[in-house]
C-alpha cells in the first residue's frame, strides 16, 4: 500500500492543486491531504476556516479515482519539530508531494522522497491572485473547481474577505 502526502493552505483550493492531486491519484494507492495552517482564518493572506477548506477539498475530489484522508494540521513553533507533528496526524505515507521550498527541505532532512510536481498555469492559479480578484470583484470562479463556488457562496467568503480586507 502506497501513500503520498500533500500539504497546502488552500486559501482558497483551486484548479492548479486539482490537477496536482489528480496527476498524483495515479501513482498512489491512496492519498493524504494536509490542510496547513488549520488554526489561522479570518485574515486577507487566510480567509478561510480548516473546516471550509476540508469541505473545498472533499466535496471537489468526490469523483477522485483513489482513496483520500482530509486532514487538518496546525503550525508548530519549531520547524525542526514539524515533520514529527505532520507524521503524528496522519497515516503513514511514503512521497511527498510539494513545490514549497521549506516543506521539501524538512521532509527531505527526515529521510523521506520528496517530489515536485509541475505547476498549472500558475500565473492564474494561485491563492493570492484568486483573494485579489475577490477583493477587486473580478471574475474568480473560472479558477476554482465548481464545489469550492459553491463552498464559498454559501459561507459568503468573498463578503467576509472583503470586510476583513476594509474594502466592503
Ligand atoms: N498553479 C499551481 N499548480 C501546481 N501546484 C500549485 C499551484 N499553485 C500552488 N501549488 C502548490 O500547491 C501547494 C499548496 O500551495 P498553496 O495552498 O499555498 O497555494 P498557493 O496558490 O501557492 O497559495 P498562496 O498564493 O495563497 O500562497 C504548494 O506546494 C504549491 O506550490
Ligand atoms: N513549523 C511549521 O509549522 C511549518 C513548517 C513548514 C510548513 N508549514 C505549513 O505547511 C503548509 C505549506 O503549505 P504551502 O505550500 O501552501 O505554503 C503551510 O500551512 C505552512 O504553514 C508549517
Amino acid at each position: 500500500m502506497s501513500r503520498g502526502f500533500y500539504i497546502g493552505r488552500f486559501q482558497p483550493y483551486h484548479n492548479g492543486h486539482q490537477s496536482v492531486l489528480e496527476r498524483i491519484a495515479c501513482s498512489a494507492d491512496e492519498i493524504v491531504i494536509g490542510v496547513g495552517s488549520a488554526q489561522v482564518s479570518h485574515t486577507v493572506e487566510n480567509p478561510f476556516t480548516a473546516g471550509e477548506r476540508v469541505l473545498m477539498l472533499t466535496r471537489s475530489l468526490a469523483d477522485l479515482d483513489c482513496p483520500f484522508y482530509v486532514i487538518p494540521i496546525e503550525d508548530v513553533q519549531r520547524n525542526a519539530l514539524w515533520v514529527a507533528h505532520v507524521r503524528s496526524m496522519t497515516p503513514p505515507f511514503d512521497t511527498v508531494y510539494s513545490s514549497n521550498p521549506l516543506v521539501m527541505q524538512l521532509f527531505a532532512e527526515a529521510g523521506m522522497e520528496v517530489q515536485s510536481p509541475d505547476m498549472y498555469e500558475r500565473l492564474t492559479h494561485s491563492g493570492t491572485v484568486i483573494r485579489e480578484r475577490m477583493l477587486d470583484g473580478e471574475p474568480w470562479e473560472h479558477l476554482v473547481p465548481p464545489a469550492v463556488v459553491d463552498v464559498i457562496r454559501e459561507i459568503h467568503g468573498v463578503e467576509r474577505l472583503q470586510r476583513i480586507a476594509g474594502s466592503d
